[in-house]
């Protein structure tokens, strides 16, 4: 069953990317809004390359994006001002505190200070680094760079946040702490979409789940549908998953 009664946060129509050889060649994709989408794949199945481009930071050489109805080709500005980027190595400016990268990423957006300084506190008490926000970053540990990095990507209140293996190299807790992050956004209304290779976080954390190969979407869905599409009823996300991306998947 799909569920698209809400408004599509993302509608992706026949995006194509080549580098050296072709990598997107193709893809639809719909993601409506207020849900925790994970966009899984083999590597090298052009994930990175898909959000890259939804972010405005890759050029597409076909194809059509549209974030809340915005066409981001058409109007890069207006799609980045409602979308967040967490790529997988945030670049943290590290002589900086957490406030003072707010504060800088805000005066970015040339969001009025007062605001900023607002929302800045917020996301700093609500990501556990209130007690941090006047030390340096460099001396954090990667879990809190990834908060800080977070707390940058929400400071303009976007409402599609997309992050990419934001999970990798963060301790249980922190993983944890980075999750219930994630959850309580889409709890307040945002859209989020990660990448993970981690099938666990999908399983457990994911709305829907959209599976990329051969430059395509190759099957998306609630975990019962893809494993209804996928015959492996009662199986784990990693037995549907190798089965849909597998040369002989069912085709889509
Ligand atoms: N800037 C680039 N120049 C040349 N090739 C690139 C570039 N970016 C990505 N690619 C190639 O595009 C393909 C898809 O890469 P991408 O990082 O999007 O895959 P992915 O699904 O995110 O993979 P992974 O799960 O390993 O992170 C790879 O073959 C990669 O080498």
């Amino acid at each position: 069953m799909s569920d698209f009664s809400s408004p599509l946060a993302l509608r992706i129509r026949g995006l194509a990317k080549a580098f050296d050889k072709p990598v997107i060649a193709g893809l639809d994709l719909d993601i409506a809004a207020g849900q925790l989408y994970a966009l899984l794949g083999p590597n090298g199945a052009g994930k990175t390359t898909t959000l890259r481009m939804v972010a405005g930071l890759a050029k597409p050489d076909a194809g059509s994006i549209e974030i809340f109805g915005v066409d981001a080709r058409r109007d890069p500005l207006g799609a980045k001002a409602i979308t967040a980027w967490l790529p997988d190595e945030p670049m943290l400016y590290d002589k900086l505190s957490p406030l003072e990268y707010l504060a800088f990423v805000a005066g970015l957006w040339r969001m009025d200070p007062a605001h900023a300084a607002q929302e800045a506190d917020r996301l700093l008490h609500w990501l556990d680094l209130w007690e941090q926000r006047d030390t340096r970053c460099e001396g954090f540990s990667r879990g809190m760079q990834q908060k800080v990095a977070l707390a940058g990507a929400l400071i303009h209140d976007p409402k599609l946040l997309i992050l990419d293996e934001p999970l990798t190299g963060l301790d249980a807790s922190m993983a944890r702490s980075v999750k219930d992050a994630l959850r309580s956004a889409v709890d307040a209304g945002k859209t989020v979409i990660v990448t993970t290779h981690i099938l666990e976080v999908a399983e457990r954390m994911a709305d829907r789940i959209g599976i990329i190969g051969g430059g395509k979407l190759l099957a998306a869905g609630t975990l019962d549908e893809l494993r209804d599409r996928a015959g492996t009823e009662g199986m784990t996300l990693e037995d549907t998953f190798i089965r849909l991306t597998t040369p002989d998947a069912v085709a889509a």
